[in-house]
């Protein structure tokens, strides 16, 4: 069985999968790495013999989560590390360096997934968007604050903004205007969020007339489903590129 890993800035998002038919055994998302091990422990039948990683996080908190899985499970674990081409994607960065690896293994994924051009739309704690052309090349993309980042910079710079998590799920039932704080304010961001969606749908058929795939992933995905109704949901995308990029027999 083989452990994948992919550490937002907000969640770890994990699953195990066996190694000979890649059929999943287990997964989950959560938000400490005791929490982590906890899951991970439980899944039924448990024999892992690799694991792979891919994080946003800094070195330290990375080793440091790599030498936790380690020492736990008795594995080595395989950091995804960047690349200026890979799968026949070529990086779009200055810099490539500097390209986030969750973007950078989306792109990977997508390109794979569609054999053509593609734009990937990954909505979690930023919003980020990237452009493969056909021929591999990323065009490169854009970063934008997301869900979690707009309501609570709302939060935290306005006096008069305050809700509890509960409200903020019902608010979501509709996208009609506000008649409270909360809808007003949840709506909004989705709103914003359909908004950076569509935009770069425009772009990409701008680019490519009406040859390319649209990808959605990320938490905040089904959020903006009805904006992108051409888009195919791939909630694993990050994992398909962390198995091209990581490679383990
Ligand atoms: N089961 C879940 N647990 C936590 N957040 C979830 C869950 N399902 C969807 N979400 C949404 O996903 C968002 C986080 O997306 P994610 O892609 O995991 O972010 P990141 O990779 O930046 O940590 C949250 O804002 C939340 O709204
Ligand atoms: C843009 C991100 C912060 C997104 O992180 P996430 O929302 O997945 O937690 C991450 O991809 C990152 O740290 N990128 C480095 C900067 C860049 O891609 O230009
Ligand atoms: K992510």
């Amino acid at each position: 069985m083989i452990l994948e890993l992919d550490c937002g800035n907000s969640f770890i998002k994990w699953r195990v999968i066996h190694a000979v038919d890649a059929v999943i055994a287990g997964g989950g998302i959560v938000d400490s790495d005791q929490a982590l091990l906890a899951e991970i422990a439980a899944v039924h039948g448990l024999r892992l013999t690799g694991a792979r990683m891919v994080s946003v996080r800094s070195e330290d908190e990375t080793e440091a989560l790599c030498r936790l899985l380690g020492d736990t499970f008795a594995i080595q674990v395989h950091v995804a590390q960047p690349a200026k081409a890979m799968a026949g994607v070529i990086n779009g960065y200055e810099d490539h360096l500097r390209l986030g690896m969750d973007r950078w293994l989306a792109a990977l994924g997508a390109y794979h997934l569609a054999k053509g051009a593609c734009l990937v739309i990954d909505l979690g704690t930023a919003g980020k968007a990237d452009f493969v052309a056909t021929d591999g090349e990323h065009l490169g993309g854009y970063i934008c604050p997301g869900m979690p980042l707009m309501r609570s910079q709302l939060r935290t710079h306005t006096r008069r903004i305050r809700y509890d998590d509960a409200s903020a799920e019902r608010a979501l039932g509709s996208l009609a205007p506000g008649r409270s704080t909360v809808e007003a304010v949840e709506r909004g961001c989705v709103l914003m969020l359909q908004g950076f969606a569509r935009i770069q749908i425009e772009q990409a058929r701008a680019l490519w007339g009406d040859d390319f795939t649209v990808f959605l992933t990320g938490g905040d995905a089904p959020l903006v489903r009805d904006a992108a109704p051409q888009a195919r949901i791939v909630p694993d995308l990050v994992f398909v590129g962390l198995a091209m990029a990581c490679p383990l027999n």
